[in-house]
């Protein structure tokens, strides 16, 4: 942009001076023409005067002698002055006496002046007399001035000063102006030029010239300078682009982390504007970050969660108020897609280029809180039936304990258990086992009120809590029987698992609280102690706890350990009990049975401790041993020519044992390394295991036969002994159960029911075995009959292997 003419610095000094020189030049020049028009007038007046004196005695001497001749002497001779243009002499009448004048001169170039400061004409009128001291006027005598005459040189000499002062001061400005102009304004006007053309952002490419800064005067100075200046804020400008690269640098790196940190971060203001959100925020809410910068953190929040919305509004108002952090530990929001996130969100107050905001961090909890809730379902629930377990079960119970005491009400704990369960699961595998324990865990919930708690132990073990069921013991015990009743009846309810009918059945012990008793862990042992009773009583019913069957279950459990302690230590040993032809009355096999030899309690009856063999388990390892140690047996008395091929020894088989799948090849197995034929061992079933699971009794048995292996019905006659199902099973013998033979010969029904079995027997093609023989009449009675064999203290009770050898012995002598 150019400096206007009148704006340069050049002008403007030259006017000023010029307006300075002309000032001072009208100052001194007024006052210059002021004295000399004070000079010149007054010298002008005295010359007047001087005239005047010359001329006056003779103008006198005219006018007192009224001699016209003289006075016209005198006129003449003033009019010889240019500058007077009219003289006249008059008498005391007024007479003129004599007179002249002359035109006025033409005017001057000054004449305007002249006008100008004297005015009108200018008229000299001065008295005559004859004395000195003019007492006595008798005339007059006037003189008119040509006053552009008189005062014209004066006031030509006074505009030649003025002009020649202008002019001088005219040139004077040129001058001025050409040296301001040279020395100032146009170095200025080339460092003007120069620093136009400087970029801002990089100055140092532009210097002033050398010539200018060689000047060695001020304006040299200021261009130096400017060069220096150029040279720093280059460098400034150098740095400060360093600086800003790396900033710029930084916040990209910053800006990348925030964006590939998983959590939401966001900064809004006080009206709830985003003025910043990272990548994952964008992603969560499916928008661009950049459009999210310009809209409110809470249009896009409030269409999905009012109250939190309100929360965090509050929240962020907080923050901005107080200054001071705030943290909400849990809150949800919801994604785009529609899918409800738990978040932890911290608020802390930040600057954002000058503004309040608030910088929201928030990591989302979802799966964590899922995770936790996992934790909690899986400490305080069943992961298989998904029923409290026995933690919250515990807790429940505590509290139906405190709130029976305080209303004075009794509730009932049953302890159920499922009969033969672990037979399902060793014969069917887990799964089946667990989808029948689902299927029972159903019945269960579905047949009791919601203030019920049916609660899984583990294994096929559930507690059931019933509270409040009256203020009285013996109602309510009623309704605690009927609730087990029902149960019992719902659990036994067929149903279908893995495209087959199931039965269950469960053993359910009841104890009342706080009745039998105020602590909970006391009143679930109560439960299960009755529990254990039920099962003792013969399974698929209930029993309520009594205070001598704690002693009893005590008991049970100490036995438990002693029968471990006896298989570590093989305190079991085997007892043979012949087998004798009813017709031939020779021994052709005998019953293997086992016996516990107890270290301070003696020889223990297998009725005292098998049953708990079989709940422990430990009938597994025991009945593997016996089939194993009577193969033994046989090998050894084969050996020694004691034991015919066609004889056999008859074992006895447990539901557990039995159920056990690698029941058949553990049996095999014993055979195969004694080296025994399977047609010389005999397995003793009972009814129970075939109603248990009877399919896969019929598979293993027909396994078992395919081998060759004998397989007798023990106990017959006391279960359900229909022909139907005995059709189906795969059997070599029948033993009749020693509770018939006992009164064969005196009760007729005890006769009917042998007789029966006997023609069932026929019918089925199966030999029959008759047990419990003890006296003749025994004996004799089933001579008469088709019975094959017999069993009994008649003949012999049950003996020592070393005593059984000899009897062989005895036998093959005789
Ligand atoms: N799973 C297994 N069970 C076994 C085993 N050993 C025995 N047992 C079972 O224990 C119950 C009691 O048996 P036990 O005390 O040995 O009694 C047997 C005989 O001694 C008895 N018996 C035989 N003859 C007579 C007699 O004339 N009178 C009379 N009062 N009792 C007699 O009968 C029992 C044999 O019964 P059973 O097996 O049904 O043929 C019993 O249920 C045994 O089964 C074993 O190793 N495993």
């Amino acid at each position: 942009m150019g400096v206007s003419f009148k704006n340069k610095i050049s002008t403007r000094l030259a006017k000023q001076t010029v307006a300075i020189a002309f000032l001072l030049g009208a100052l001194l020049s007024s006052l210059q023409v002021y004295l000399d028009y004070q000079n010149h007038g007054s010298s002008f007046d005295q010359n007047i005067e001087q005239l005047l004196s010359v001329s006056l005695g003779s103008a006198s001497r005219s006018v007192r002698t009224l001699d016209n001749n003289l006075a016209e002497e005198v006129v003449n001779g003033l009019m010889h002055y240019e500058f007077i243009h009219e003289v006249q002499i008059v008498d005391d009448l007024g007479v003129v006496l004599a007179e002249s004048e002359r035109a006025l001169a033409p005017h001057s170039s000054t004449y305007w002046i002249t006008e100008w400061l004297e005015p009108g004409e200018k008229t000299y009128v001065h008295q005559l007399s004859v004395d000195q001291d003019q007492s006595s006027q008798f005339g007059q005598l006037i003189i008119g001035i040509d006053k552009d005459v008189a005062l014209g040189p004066f006031y030509q000499r006074l505009v030649y000063v003025v002009s020649s002062g202008f002019i001088r001061n005219m040139l004077l400005a040129l001058i001025l102006f050409y040296v301001f102009y040279a020395m100032l304004t146009a170095p200025m006007t080339r460092v003007a030029q120069v620093m136009r053309r400087v970029n801002p952002l990089a100055p140092g490419g532009i210097r002033l010239s050398k010539a200018l800064v060689n000047r060695g005067d001020e304006l040299g100075a200021i261009a130096g300078v400017t060069n220096e200046f150029f040279q720093t804020i280059e460098e400034s400008i150098k740095e400060r682009e360093a600086s800003d690269n790396k900033l710029s640098d930084s916040l990209k790196q910053t800006r990348q982390i925030i964006d590939n940190v998983p959590h939401q971060i966001c900064a809004r203001n006080k009206d709830g504007q985003l003025l910043f959100v990272n990548q994952a925020i964008a992603d969560f809410y499916n928008m661009d970050a950049k459009t999210m910068e310009s809209v409110s953190y809470f249009d896009i929040h409030d269409r999905i969660h009012k109250e939190e919305s309100q929360e965090i509004q509050i929240a962020d108002q907080q923050v901005l108020s107080t200054g001071q952090p705030y943290f909400m530990p849990d809150h949800a929001i919801t994604d785009c897609d529609g899918n409800l996130h738990y978040v932890q969100t911290s608020l802390v107050p930040f600057q954002y280029f000058g503004e309040d905001t608030v910088l929201a961090v928030s990591v989302d909890i979802t799966e964590r809180k899922a995770a936790e809730e996992k934790v909690i379902e899986l400490a305080f629930y069943d992961s298989l039936t998904g029923l409290p377990n026995r933690n919250l079960l515990i807790d429940r119970m505590n509290l139906e304990m405190k709130r029976a005491e305080r209303h004075n009400s009794i509730g009932a704990l049953l302890f159920i258990d499922l009969d033969n369960f672990k037979a399902v699961n060793d014969s069917f595998g887990h799964a089946v086992g667990d989808q029948v324990l689902q299927h029972v865990a159903t019945q269960l919930k579905g047949s009791l009120r919601a203030v019920d708690t049916v609660a899984r132990l583990g294994g096929d073990e559930f507690l059931i809590i019933i509270p409040e069921l009256s203020s009285d013991l013996l109602e309510a015990k009623s309704r605690a029987k009927d609730i087990a009743t029902m149960l019992t009846e719902k659990i036994a309810t067929p149903f279908f698992v893995k495209n087959r009918d199931w039965v269950a059945s469960a053993s359910i012990g009841v104890a009342m609280y706080p009745v039998d008793c105020n602590d909970v862990s006391e009143v679930m042992r109560f439960a299960d102690t009755a529990m254990y009773e039920a099962k003792k009583q013969g399974r698929s019913q209930h029993v309520f706890f009594e205070s001598d069957m704690a002693s009893r279950v005590e008991l049970a459990y100490s036995l438990e350990n002693e029968l471990r302690q006896a298989v570590s230590q093989q305190q079991f040993f085997l007892v043979f009990q012949p087998q004798v032809g009813v017709q031939e009355g020779v021994i052709q096999g005998a019953e293997v049975l086992i016996r516990w030899r107890h270290p301070e309690r003696g020889v223990v009856p297998p009725f005292e401790f098998i049953p708990v063999l079989e709940s422990s388990g430990l009938i597994q390892e025991v009945g593997k041993w016996l089939i194993f140690e009577s193969c033994q047996c046989i090998r050894d008395w084969q050996n020694q020519g004691l034991w015919q091929e066609d004889a056999w020894l008859s074992v006895n088989v447990s539901p557990n044992q039995f159920y056990n799948p690698s029941f058949v090849d553990d049996v095999l197995a014993a055979l195969k390394i004694t080296g025994v034929k399977p047609e010389c061992l005999e397995l003793e079933i009972t009814e129970g295991i075939v109603i248990g699971d009877t399919e896969n009794t019929i598979k293993k048995l027909q396994k078992l036969r395919s081998h060759g292996i004998r397989v007798a019905m023990d106990d017959f006659g006391t279960g359900y002994s229909s022909l139907s199902y005995l059709k189906r099973i795969p059997l070599d013998v029948l033993k009749i159960d020693q509770s018939f033979v006992r009164d064969v010969t005196v009760d007729k029904t005890d006769k009917a029911i042998v007789e029966a079995i006997l023609a069932m027997s026929i019918s089925l093609d199966l030999e029959v075995v008759a047990e419990g023989i003890e006296t003749k009449e025994h004996y004799l009675f089933f001579k008469g009959t088709r019975c094959h064999r017999y069993q009994g203290y008649l003949y012999s009770p049950p003996v020592e292997a070393s005593f059984f050898k000899e009897m062989l012995k005895e036998i093959v002598v005789a």
